[in-house]
């Protein structure tokens, strides 16, 4: 069994990846921080971990729910730290130099561009001689750096959603360099702390946009955009135009983005149809375990709870426009599912442990 540790465990996404860890069968969670809740037993904090894997596997939930929340980890083989952003950096610093393999789930690691990270998350960066050498954590892209390095940054959960629904039109070179995102988050995507747009009475039967003025995905997103596109041999010599707004919706979980982006005709001047279009979807994701291109335009149920993104791509024909819908867990795909995916990457275990369940439905 490879020893795990979570830091900051009473994040959300701290308690995602104790619920999906709980039946992963080479990954063992042996070491727990958390701030506020230092000297507590993991099951005194989250009573319902004594539910987590029932039947043959409640020795680990004793196990997991028996665990005391220190102040700094133990040492393991392997981190995933939930911690905010700057506060992250500091203790994968200290991971690494205990020779600790990390997956970071916040963005200190995800730009490689210093200069870039101090002007959306305005602060100097705590560590910049590391971003070297961490590899941004999709595995859609980068599974081979991955299975090697010792610090992956998990990405964005709506960075996630939006990068998978337009890499392959981009690598194909099918759209022009103007992109729109439209997309919708559940409240979950806020963490726990107390705001008071996540209050309920706020949230609930509301919806709103935020982050009109640029929300810090956007780095993200454009980084890996232009690099696939380079990658492939697609020239945006400008660079990708990128218009992205965010919206709260009233549901814990899920993500939907909508995507838009103006279609380049072919050589005869003929338009892609959307037969075609799906079927260029189909093939650059065809093998993924986790990557799904449906047929008609997905729901966030349908992705509740489960590892997976759907993809819906079509091509509005009155307008000329490529539309792509993606739709994902913004605790799993999105956050923790995504950082295990990663992690049974580094270790060479199959990608698909721990993370076999189906969305919760309805
Ligand atoms: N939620 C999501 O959907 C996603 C989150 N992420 C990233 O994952 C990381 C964790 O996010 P999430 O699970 O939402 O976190 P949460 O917002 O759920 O966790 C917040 C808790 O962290 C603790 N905390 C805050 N500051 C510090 C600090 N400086 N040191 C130690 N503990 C601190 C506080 O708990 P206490 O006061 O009890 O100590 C606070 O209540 C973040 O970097 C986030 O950006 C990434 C993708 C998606
Ligand atoms: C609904 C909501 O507030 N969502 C978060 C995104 C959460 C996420 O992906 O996190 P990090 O990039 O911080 O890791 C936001 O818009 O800031």
């Amino acid at each position: 069994m490879v020893s795990v540790s979570i830091l900051n465990v009473t994040s959300y996404t701290g308690l995602e990846l104790l619920r999906l860890l709980a039946n992963h069968p080479h990954f063992r969670v042996t070491s727990v921080t958390g701030r506020s809740a230092a000297g507590q037993r993991l099951g005194q904090v989250f009573p319902q971990l004594y539910a987590l894997a029932g039947g043959a596997c409640q020795e680990e939930a004793r196990h997991l729910a028996e665990l005391e929340i220190m102040e700094e980890p133990e040492a393991t083989e392997l981190a995933f730290v939930c911690l905010p952003h700057a506060a992250a950096a500091e203790a994968v610093q200290a991971l690494l130099q205990r020779g600790t393999r990390v997956v970071d789930l916040s963005a200190d690691f995800r730009l490689r561009n210093p200069s870039l990270y101090q002007e959306w998350y305005k602060h100097t960066h705590p560590a910049p001689a590391l971003l070297e050498q961490a590899v941004y954590g999709l595995c859609e892209r980068y599974r081979e750096r991955i299975r090697t390095t010792a610090l992956v940054a998990n990405p964005g959960c709506y960075a996630t959603a939006i990068i998978l629904a337009l890499l392959p039109a981009l690598s194909a070179g099918l759209v022009s360099r103007d992109l729109i995102v439209d997309a919708k988050s559940g409240v979950s995507g806020a963490g726990r702390g107390l705001r008071l747009d996540t209050h309920y009475a706020e949230a609930n039967e509301d919806l709103s946009a935020y982050s009109l003025g640029g929300h810090r995905h956007w780095p993200e997103i454009v980084q890996e955009l232009e690099t696939a596109a380079r990658a492939a041999g697609q020239t945006y010599e400008s660079g990708l135009r990128l218009t992205f707004v965010p919206h709260l919706t009233p549901m814990t979980r899920g993500i939907l983005a909508t995507c838009y982006a103006e279609l380049q005709p072919d050589g005869s001047g003929r338009l892609p149809t959307s037969s075609q279009v799906q079927a260029l979807y189909r093939d650059y994701y065809a093998g993924e375990p986790f990557v799904h291109v449906v047929d008609q335009p997905p729901h966030t149920k349908w992705t509740y709870g489960s590892n997976h993104c759907l993809l819906y791509a079509t091509v509005d024909e009155r307008s000329g426009r490529l539309l792509v819908l993606s739709c994902l867990d913004n605790l799993v795909k999105g956050a923790s599912g995504q950082a295990l995916q990663n992690a049974n990457c580094m270790f060479g275990f199959d990608e698909r442990c721990g993370l076999q369940g189906g969305a919760i439905y309805p």
